[in-house]
């Protein structure tokens, strides 16, 4: 039986103060992430896919409801806890890339680990590993502004993933990039998470990349709407989101 990775139950996110005029973004989310599965998160503008992926990440706290990542209950967490927790076990992915441009793509690279306090010759190997299987080797001595778009996008998920994380959370990754770029970078995730067995949660609005997961979650309204799963081809796959996603339109 496949290991659970993200166990969300129950999750309510309420902004605003008792009394004042609150905001339920989360009412009532349930569901789980395996090892090793490529999970896509979609809905309308404001149905609360931003508010979930900051819970998952750590970078806010739901007003109720248990949230496990590899086993560990993160709700439960203190904020210096957490920040351990957030550079050990997950790896972030965001449409405008957020790499450093006074560092060389290796530096960019080698971040998460250099702020572990790992060794520089235990870091090496661990870099020009991860960047072949992003097939970003040769580009690893220059800068980002030097890189297209496509290789930044690829830098930025070789850093996500250089400390092996539990799990890449991937926010709208495809967003800024043309659409040979975007499709390069779906498939190179899809290897990721194929060849090397990573598991992987994204936002996205663009169905084209959605078909790339094996499921998706809708989220309308603050919950969960509907799951689909990949049966057939993924234009089959796509076509189904679409479906899904006419629903909202109407
Ligand atoms: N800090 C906050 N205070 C009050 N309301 C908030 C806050 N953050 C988000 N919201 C509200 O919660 C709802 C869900 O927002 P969220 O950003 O999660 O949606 P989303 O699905 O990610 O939308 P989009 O696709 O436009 O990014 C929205 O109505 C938003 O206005």
């Amino acid at each position: 039986m496949n290991q659970t990775v993200v166990n969300v139950k129950d999750i309510h996110k309420v902004f605003g103060k008792r009394n004042e005029n609150q905001y339920h973004a989360l009412s009532g989310v349930t569901f789980d992430i395996k090892a090793g599965e490529f999970v896509g998160i979609m809905g309308p503008s404001g149905a609360g896919k931003t508010t979930l992926l900051n819970v998952i990440s750590t970078l806010d706290k739901p007003t109720d409801g248990t949230i496990e990542i590899a086993g560990t209950n993160i709700t439960s967490m203190k904020q210096g806890q957490l920040a351990d927790f957030r550079s050990e076990q997950l790896g972030f992915i965001f449409q405008d890339f957020n790499l450093l441009e006074n560092l060389t793509i290796y530096e960019n690279i080698a971040l998460p680990l250099s702020l572990q306090g790992v060794p520089s010759r235990k870091i090496k190997p661990s870099v020009v590993e991860v960047a072949k299987k992003l097939g970003i080797e040769t580009i690893l001595e220059k800068y980002p502004v030097t890189v297209s778009g496509g290789q930044k996008q690829r830098a930025a998920a070789a850093r996500a993933l250089v400390h092996e994380p539990a799990i890449i959370l991937a926010d709208e990754p495809t967003g800024a990039l043309d659409s040979k770029s975007a499709k390069s970078l779906m498939d190179a995730m899809v290897h990721l998470n194929e060849n090397h067995d990573v598991s992987i949660m994204m936002v996205t609005h663009d169905p084209l990349s959605a078909s790339y997961c094996e499921r998706i979650l809708f989220i309308h309204d603050g919950s969960l709407y509907k799951e689909i799963h990949r049966d057939g081809s993924r234009s089959e796959f796509h076509h189904q989101i679409l479906d899904v996603l006419a629903d909202f339109a109407e």
